[in-house]
């Protein structure tokens, strides 16, 4: 006799900062609502305050791990956060958000280990990559960040090359040959904004972690995670900002910043912002929140200088 399988699918997305995990993340909610399929979140950030979160609809129940990485410092509260988050909301489905910085073979780690006690299905890893981010690296070859978006392709088994609009054909070209190079059982799947065929993706993907090929370099020498080269920096925004200025500022942030994300209040407009700066491309969002959520901006790279730009988003505030 053949037992239905009762356990919850787990999706884990990993990927680069920025790379769009968030943006997938929306996509799999509208994807499974109309199916009358009901997804929880478990959204991890660095950063002391969920930003991604704003972009989820609030009836998305979503447990928020934050100040930490689910790979390292957290580890051990994700068992728990999924176990409360499957007791009180009985979700179909569960997908994790880790953070941009986060060692992909940690956080399978931390998600095995709450399958010894929760009935989970974990479903094979989706790995978002920046193409234009991944081709300066890959030409750099150097620093952490390179080494641990490597090390995100090596764990995936569906790789979404996203940001196609940023690269030429050749270079798009050059991205499949790096990714096939560095995972040759990975399905690569090209993208602008995640917009995939997720019907596919997901019967692609329906076999159970445990017979999942990884690619060779994948068993070889993947370190325990560190995470102090990198500089994460919260600044509480009390006035408001000149929307030109803010650009400028923005456009001249340091190379070695990598993330940017926040919401701001512009001399300009009447309206709130939530700003997206991603591989140095910059976005705004209109919001209006239903929650409290402060005037704050994060920026998440490699060892910046935090004081300098303390001291350049003061010189933004326009105080009352
Ligand atoms: N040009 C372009 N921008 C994109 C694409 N996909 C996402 N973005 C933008 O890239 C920025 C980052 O996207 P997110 O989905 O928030 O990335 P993320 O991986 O969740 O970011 P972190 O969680 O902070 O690591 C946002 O401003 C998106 O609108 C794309 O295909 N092309």
């Amino acid at each position: 006799m053949i037992y239905p399988d009762t356990r919850t699918p787990v999706y884990i997305l990993s990927g680069f900062l920025g790379s769009g995990k968030t943006t997938l993340l929306q996509q799999f909610i509208n994807y499974w609502k109309p199916k009358g399929l009901r997804p929880a979140v478990i959204m991890n950030e660095v950063g002391d305050v969920n930003l991604d979160g704003l972009l989820v609809q609030n009836e998305i129940p979503m447990a928020e791990m934050l100040s930490g990485c689910i790979c390292c410092s957290i580890k051990q509260d994700l068992a728990v956060e999924m176990s409360e988050l499957i007791r009180k909301e009985k979700p179909d489905v569960v997908i994790i958000e880790a953070t941009g910085i986060a060692n992909p073979m940690e956080v399978l780690d931390a998600v095995a280990e709450a399958a010894l006690y929760l009935p989970l299905r974990i479903q094979p890893m989706i790995t978002v990559v920046d193409a234009p981010h991944l081709l300066e690296l890959a030409h750099s070859q150097k620093g952490k960040s390179f080494r641990l978006m490597q090390d995100q392709i090596r764990c995936g088994s569906t790789i979404i090359l996203n940001k196609v609009d940023r690269v030429e054909h050749q270079e798009q070209q050059e991205c499949r040959e790096l990714l096939g190079r560095w995972n040759t059982f990975a399905r690569i799947v090209p993208a602008i904004r995640c917009n995939v065929d997720l019907d596919e993706l997901i019967t692609a993907s329906s076999q159970d972690i445990e017979d999942v090929k990884l690619s060779p370099s994948h068993a070889t020498g993947l370190v325990h995670p560190s995470h102090e080269h990198v500089t994460v920096f919260t600044y509480y925004f009390e006035g408001e900002v000149d929307s030109n200025q803010f650009e400028s500022f923005i456009k001249e942030l340091p190379r070695d910043i990598y993330r940017g994300k926040g919401v701001v209040n512009f001399t300009d407009t009447a309206s709130r912002f939530l700003f997206q700066y991603a591989y140095r491309e910059l976005d705004y969002m209109k919001i209006s929140p239903d929650e409290q959520v402060p005037n704050v901006a994060v920026f998440i790279g490699e060892h910046f200088d935090k004081q300098a730009l303390a001291k350049q988003l003061e010189k933004l505030e326009i105080k009352k």
